[in-house]
């Protein structure tokens, strides 16, 4: 069930006429429904119920760090995947314990650690041999141990967009996997650390099972060697990554063939699975509701300038990345047309030549799968501010995050006295 749909005419999130959020509101605005963040995080659960052991969930806070959507994902039963300082307090604000967090990231500052290591976090992922002495030296001059996993690079080529893919061996990330044994052992000798897993993620929207399937059983070879070196494996973190249909019709692996996969692969592993799931949780849970602000001829096709842009929305003009896009009252007409925002560079486009509903200015159209590496990814380029964003439970929502208008952001600015 789709808890954005179109009723009488006009495109509702759960029982709130998206019409009148844009009222209430103003637009362009992130759109939450709570009802749909709570059926990913269950069927999530779900397709990993065959699994030998219950499994700790971390959700990928870059995904969506909105406070809201943490409080809602905590009571899930969701911990976090958290990858800076400003992630780690987010989850901490929202009422995520400590222990159920996550670490990631190949450049956590000696700050940072300290400040996981005076949360009492449950794990930290280390990325490098440099990282786990300092995490080592930083936790045992504090008479305290980091419990971590080595995350390992299994040079798996994970079949996404080049700049999401993180697991192939010319990547930043993790340690080459064959390194591991001789890695492992160096680092669990040290004081200051419980070294008790591997750690994993190959990349983000996958769309195949087989780079996943070919990495963890890459694992499994580590997993082995390290045994039979004498470590003590009592966790596995399997990162993310699994990928959300962007089209209409898009078929993806459901969260139930990857947690068939995931329990056929590491049956007898013996160990605690730890997954990073994101995009899959809050991908098709949001949509960026945008105005049209007017229909200009084009040379070909006429652009249909709305008034979101890519500092509100980064992916196409990142990654080239397609959102479908659909009027909020759809008259029945169609049209081919370039759609774009109103910032003064050409990749400031969402589409080109789309064919999608007849649109005049005025009307209001939503940017679809927009709640994974949307408001997150926003800058304030253009001086256009920091989008708001609205979660619906239901017939009620509540905004969730205030626009923040360019105003406040030149507020935080001042002229110095050497050039008054
Ligand atoms: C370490 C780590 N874990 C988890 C994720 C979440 O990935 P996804 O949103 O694709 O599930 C990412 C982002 O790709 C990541 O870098
Ligand atoms: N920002 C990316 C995903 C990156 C995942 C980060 N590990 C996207 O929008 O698709």
């Amino acid at each position: 069930m789709d808890h954005f749909h179109i009723h009488g005419g006009e495109l509702y999130a759960e029982d709130v006429p998206l019409s009148r959020i844009a009222q209430e509101v103003g637009t362009p605005v992130y759109v939450y429904s709570r009802a749909t963040f709570e059926r990913h995080a269950r069927v999530f659960r779900e397709g990993l119920s065959g699994l030998e052991r219950p499994p700790h969930l971390a959700f990928a806070v870059k995904s969506n760090p909105n406070l809201a959507v943490l409080r809602l994902l905590g009571r899930e039963g969701y911990g976090a995947d958290v990858v800076s300082g400003g992630e780690l307090a987010r989850a901490l604000l929202a009422g995520m314990p400590a222990h159920d967090i996550v670490f990631s990231g190949v450049g956590k500052t000696d700050t940072e650690l300290a400040q996981g290591l005076d949360a009492g976090i449950g794990q930290f992922n280390i990325e490098s041999s440099e990282e786990g002495r300092e995490l080592a030296a930083i936790a045992a001059a504090r008479g305290q141990v980091a419990r971590c996993a080595l995350r390992v690079n299994p040079d798996v080529d994970a079949g996404t967009h080049d700049k999401i893919s993180t697991g192939k061996a010319d990547n930043k990330f993790g340690v080459p996997i064959d390194r591991a044994p001789e890695l492992f052992a160096e680092l669990s000798a040290l004081p200051g650390l419980d070294l008790r897993g591997l750690a994993v993620h190959i990349g983000s929207q996958l769309s195949e099972l087989a780079p996943l399937e070919a990495a963890f059983a890459k694992l499994a070879d580590s997993l082995r060697t390290l045994r039979g070196g004498g470590h003590t494996i009592s966790h596995m973190d399997l990162g993310g990554g699994l990928g959300v249909p962007y089209r209409k019709g898009e078929v993806l692996p459901s969260p139930a063939e990857y947690g068939e996969m995931v329990a056929r692969v590491t049956k007898g592993w013996d160990v605690t699975l730890m997954f990073e799931p994101g995009r899959v949780i809050a991908g098709n849970a949001g949509v960026l509701l945008t105005r049209v602000i007017r229909v200009k001829r084009g040379l070909n096709d006429p652009f249909v300038i709305v008034d979101a842009a890519m500092n509100d929305l980064a992916r196409p003009a990142l990654y080239g990345a397609w959102h479908d896009f659909d009027a909020v009252k759809p008259s029945g007409e169609r049209m081919t047309a370039n759609i774009v925002g109103p910032i003064c560079e050409t990749g400031d486009t969402f589409a080109m030549g789309r064919e999608t509903d007849a649109l005049v200015s005025g009307d209001l159209a939503v940017f679809r799968t927009a709640g994974a590496y949307g408001a997150t990814m926003a800058s304030s380029y253009n001086s256009r501010g920091f989008v708001a964003e609205v979660m619906v439970d239901g017939s009620d929502f509540a905004v969730v995050a205030d626009r923040i208008l360019p105003g406040a952001i030149a507020d935080a600015e001042r002229v110095p006295d050497f050039l008054a």
